[in-house]
């Protein structure tokens, strides 16, 4: 059987031989085809040949069930590159195709090898025709169920539909079913092939540790600059990879700080046009992109093996999925690094969201579920993983239930403890100076309270809650059941909470005495009652004001030193908000986020700058992936611009108010452009088509500045995205943060309010450029600006930055700051250095070499040099012009040269003459 085997592995995948003896072992148990099978192997492992290979050998169909829609059309892409019948019926087939699909699995002898199909068609009354027909007729060969850890409430990824499954099975008793996945702890496993009604399964499950992996955990707030670290990171991965952000907003910012850093990554998420999306994942399948920069919804289903790292910006929300998702790198059996950015405001905020959900969820239903902890524990699993002076592959491998690996040096812990620890109490210190310590317990690193998750540095302590009658009679489950119970109550003690799911912060601290928590939720109540009015009727409670009142009510708590007092405040706070009207009379939602940023600016003033830097954690949340619909997703929007930050101090300073008090200090002023762009103009005024089509452009990323083409009156100071922002993160922030709203607020030409909003932008810059060290840079932007008043055309710009990003567009009516560039053009420019020309061509020309263009290290130096001298040779010509003529003589050279190879390859290059027209149309 073996020989036969093998042959028709090499005949239908063209492979040699079987990955490893475990998946030919699975692949003859399933041809066997006398008892169901699991099998729990690591992501790319080989688990779908486990099933297409008997599927392609045998007589009939095999049926096999994933969760997305996309999945399954790689897979089948795939296998019909192999030239093997697979389809899939699903809701988005075209009528036609599905009829002669239907009418395939109707004929008597049927072409299709593999049908897949998600679970909800599989359960649907259309189908059930077809599969009684296969059925009948033998004609269904095997069931597989790929993702089967979707069928466990315990799991990370439970999706409903899943548990019809066990009916389906039920109803195929003849056909062999095989389920797979790729995490699953021991009680999912369990539950797996409880709820799938597999028969005497036997199980397959490779141990988890995957020794390619090079495990590690970085405290972004103890980073002066978390961008410039990631691009170390990247840099020293020599290959490309996956950062992993939690927000839309966070995979711009990120992509578009690494590119501006010189290693050119594109933003990937639901946001983007369908087109764009699979444009972005092409080019880095390719290699033409190095780092795609990506909500979970990207990776499910990519197959690609030389990744070479996999950086999470934000927490995963469950150790589960952080498994899977870093295991996204090294498929090729390479080392390659697996890193987590960790922040505690990042480790609240998913507590939070978690929490949130969960409450919810159970609104939503009526009641508390057992496995509504799971969601929890599994979160604390990966802050555990985080926080844990302990191997991380032996973390991870005792949360599925593996016996510790040998890691030898696969993770920083392992390379160098003392350095794992130097960081806990590096964070440690950095928590107790940030949180008010209202507890006298002692807390680790982050206020994370080690005997809170049953264990600390040398327990386990996160086994699953689990009561639910599995069946195991086993004595080890058993104790571990009764373990986690008594863990969790005295959790619930220590905590002093009443309600498991209450989202206040530092719920079981005892600061005020008499103080309850009922009496806290109550005041917590109040608050989002009072936000909620200064919302607008739109928007009901979102995750937004209850987040927003949270934090007001920690504030209030953390400042208030007796119960009576503490009360007293909250009343106030919420009188206060009452009386207040909203920035502007519309009282939209942007007036109440206006109101937002100013109580955030306040409540986050004391936090440390490299906080600020860690943006993404805390920018624009929308979406917590995984559990929320977009509809419902978290959008808290922290407008903070850095640096600009610590000059408020009240916290329940209105829009207003700040805008007002801002005139006498240059950070405030920073604050209150922040504020301003966001605050809707006088009179709320409807948008007129054109400013609705700009909105619409400034949120579909792209170069708002063709509208403004033919009119004279207004300018469009257009900047290059690598230039544009100083390269202080403070900055940064402020473009990612003003963005569309910046751009809608510009655009209303007659609203008096508006010139205002423009000036305190402009003001606002300044400050930045006075903060940065890029001064020169800044100005030179303007300069370029000067000379260049076209607009840019749509296309990424020579040096592989992308020109679409909206974030880094700034568009201006101010007329004198158009004079004032105008006025700096007609000076002579300063001619350049060879030293500063060599900047300029390493800078543009760097995107290139990252991208594998030249064939040597040497022959990219030697280039630069070549380039230098050519541009400073001889000539009275400023940056701007310089600048230009390096982009343009390298888009000339890449446009007749593929790669470099050799330096007879720049023999033809010569210095274009009125670099202008060179640049803007090739
Ligand atoms: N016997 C084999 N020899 C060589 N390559 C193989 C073999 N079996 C599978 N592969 C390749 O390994 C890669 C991973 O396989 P596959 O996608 O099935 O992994 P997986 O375990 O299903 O991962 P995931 O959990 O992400 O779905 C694929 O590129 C596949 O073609
Ligand atoms: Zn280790």
């Amino acid at each position: 059987m073996t020989k036969t085997l093998k042959q028709a592995l090499k005949t239908h995948f063209g492979f040699d031989g079987f990955r490893s003896k475990l998946q030919e072992d699975v692949v003859k148990a399933v041809i066997k085809g006398d008892r169901d099978v699991f099998v729990c192997m690591p992501t790319g492992a080989g688990k779908s040949l486990c099933y297409q290979l008997p599927a392609v050998l045998a007589n009939g169909i095999t049926l096999v069930i994933s969760p997305l829609i996309a999945l399954i059309q790689d897979q089948v892409d795939h296998l019909r590159e192999l030239n093997i019948a697979a389809c899939s019926i699903n809701s988005k087939l075209p009528a036609g195709e599905r009829r002669l699909i239907l009418t395939d699995l109707e004929s008597s002898s049927p072409r299709l090898k593999l049908l897949y199909i998600t679970p909800e068609m599989v359960a649907s009354p259309s189908f059930q025709p077809c599969l009684t027909g296969l059925c009948n007729r033998g004609l269904l060969s095997y069931l597989a169920v790929d993702e089967a850890h979707c069928v466990s409430q315990w799991g990370h990824d439970f999706r409903p539909d899943y548990l019809k499954l066990g009916l389906l099975r039920a109803r195929l008793p003849g056909v062999p079913c095989l389920a797979l996945t790729a995490t699953a702890p021991k009680n999912v496993q369990e539950d797996i092939m409880k709820s799938l009604q597999l028969r005497l399964p036997l199980s397959f499950v490779t141990p988890v540790f995957r020794s390619n992996l090079e495990y590690d955990v970085i405290f972004v707030e103890l980073l002066p600059n978390p961008y410039v670290h990631l691009h170390a990171f990247v840099k020293k991965a020599l290959g490309c990879g996956i950062v992993y952000c939690r927000t839309r907003e966070g995979c711009e910012t990120v992509a578009h700080q690494l590119t501006k850093l010189g290693v050119l990554a594109k933003a990937y998420h639901a946001g983007l046009k369908a087109g764009d999306r699979s444009e972005v994942q092409n080019e880095w399948m390719q290699g033409k992109v190095l780092v795609i920069v990506a909500t979970i919804s990207f990776g499910m289903g990519v197959d690609k093996a030389n990744v070479r790292f996999v950086a999470h910006w934000n927490l995963a929300k469950s150790l589960a999925s952080y498994y899977q998702e870093s295991g996204r790198a090294g498929r090729d059996g390479l080392p390659s690094a697996c890193r987590t950015y960790y922040s505690r405001k990042d480790k609240e905020q998913i507590n939070f969201l978690i929490r949130q959900e969960i409450r919810r969820r159970q609104e939503k239903r009526g009641s508390a579920k057992e496995t509504d902890k799971a969601a929890i524990t599994d979160f604390e699993a990966m802050v555990l993983f985080c926080e844990q002076e302990k191997c991380r592959h032996a973390i991870i491998s005792q949360f599925f239930g593996d016996k510790s690996p040998n890691c030898a040096g696969a993770c920083d812990f392992c390379r160098n403890p003392k350095v794992v620890r130097a960081q806990l109490e590096k964070a440690a210190v950095l928590s107790t100076r940030t949180v008010a310590a209202q507890s006298n317990k002692p807390k680790g690193p982050f206020g994370f309270q080690a005997d809170l998750y049953g264990g600390g540095k040398t327990g386990y302590g996160f086994e699953r809650y689990d009561e639910g009658e599995t069946g195991s009679g086993e004595e080890d489950t058993g104790k571990r059941k009764k373990e986690f119970s008594d863990l969790f109550k005295k959790q619930m003690k220590l905590r002093k909470v009443i309600n498991p799911y209450c989202p206040l912060r530092d719920a079981d601290s005892q600061k005020i005495p008499k103080l309850t928590v009922k009496a806290r939720e109550h005041c917590l109540h109040l608050l989002e009652e009072a936000l909620h009015g200064h919302q607008g009727a739109e928007d009901a409670f979102n995750s937004d004001t209850q987040m927003l009142a949270v934090d007001i009510e920690f504030e209030v708590f953390k400042n208030s030193k007796s119960a009576n007092l503490y009360k007293a405040a909250v009343l106030k706070k919420v009188g206060d908000m009452k009386k207040e009207p909203t920035s502007s009379s519309a009282a939209g939602t942007s007036g109440a986020n206006g109101q937002m940023n100013s109580i955030k600016s306040g409540e986050v003033q004391s936090k440390v700058k490299e906080e600020a830097s860690a943006s993404s954690s805390v920018s624009c949340s929308e979406e917590l992936q995984g559990f929320k619909p977009a509809s419902e997703v978290y959008s808290m929007k922290r407008k903070r611009i850095g640096a600009g930050q610590r000059g408020s101090s009240d916290p329940f300073l209105t829009a207003k108010e700040l805008l007002k008090a801002s005139a006498s200090n240059k950070e405030d002023r920073a604050n209150a452009a922040a504020v301003s762009m966001n605050s809707p103009t006088k009179g709320g005024k409807a948008k007129s088509k054109k400013q609705q089509m700009l909105a619409e452009a400034a949120k579909n990323t792209r170069n708002i500045s063709q509208y403004f083409a033919k009119k004279e009156t207004v300018e469009t100071i257009q900047t290059e995205p690598q230039e544009q922002e100083s390269t202080s993160t403070a900055s940064a922030e402020t473009a990612s943060v003003s963005q569309s709203a910046e751009t809608n607020q510009c655009l209303d030409t007659e609203g008096a309010e508006t010139q205002d909003v423009i000036l305190v932008e402009r003001k606002c810059e300044v400050v930045t450029i006075d903060d940065g060290d890029d001064k020169n840079e800044e100005e030179q932007t303007h300069e370029t600006t000067t000379l260049d008043l076209k607009p840019e055309n749509d296309e990424p710009s020579e040096d592989g930055s992308r020109a679409a990003d909206s974030s880094s567009k700034r568009v201006t009516f101010n007329p004198k700051v158009q004079q004032r560039a105008l006025q700096s053009a007609k000076e002579p420019p300063k001619s350049v250095t060879l030293k500063e020309a060599a900047d300029i061509v390493v800078h543009y020309l760097d995107p290139f070499y990252t991208q594998g263009k030249f064939a040597t290290k040497e022959l990219f130096k030697s280039f630069a040099r070549y380039l230098s001298h050519l541009l400073a040779e001889g000539r009275s010509q400023g940056k701007v012009q310089v600048k230009a003529e390096a982009k343009a003589l390298i888009k000339k050279f890449f446009s007749r040269v593929q790669r470099c190879e050799s330096e007879t390859d720049w023999k033809h290059l010569k210095r274009p003459h009125g670099s202008k027209a060179t640049e803007s149309k090739e």
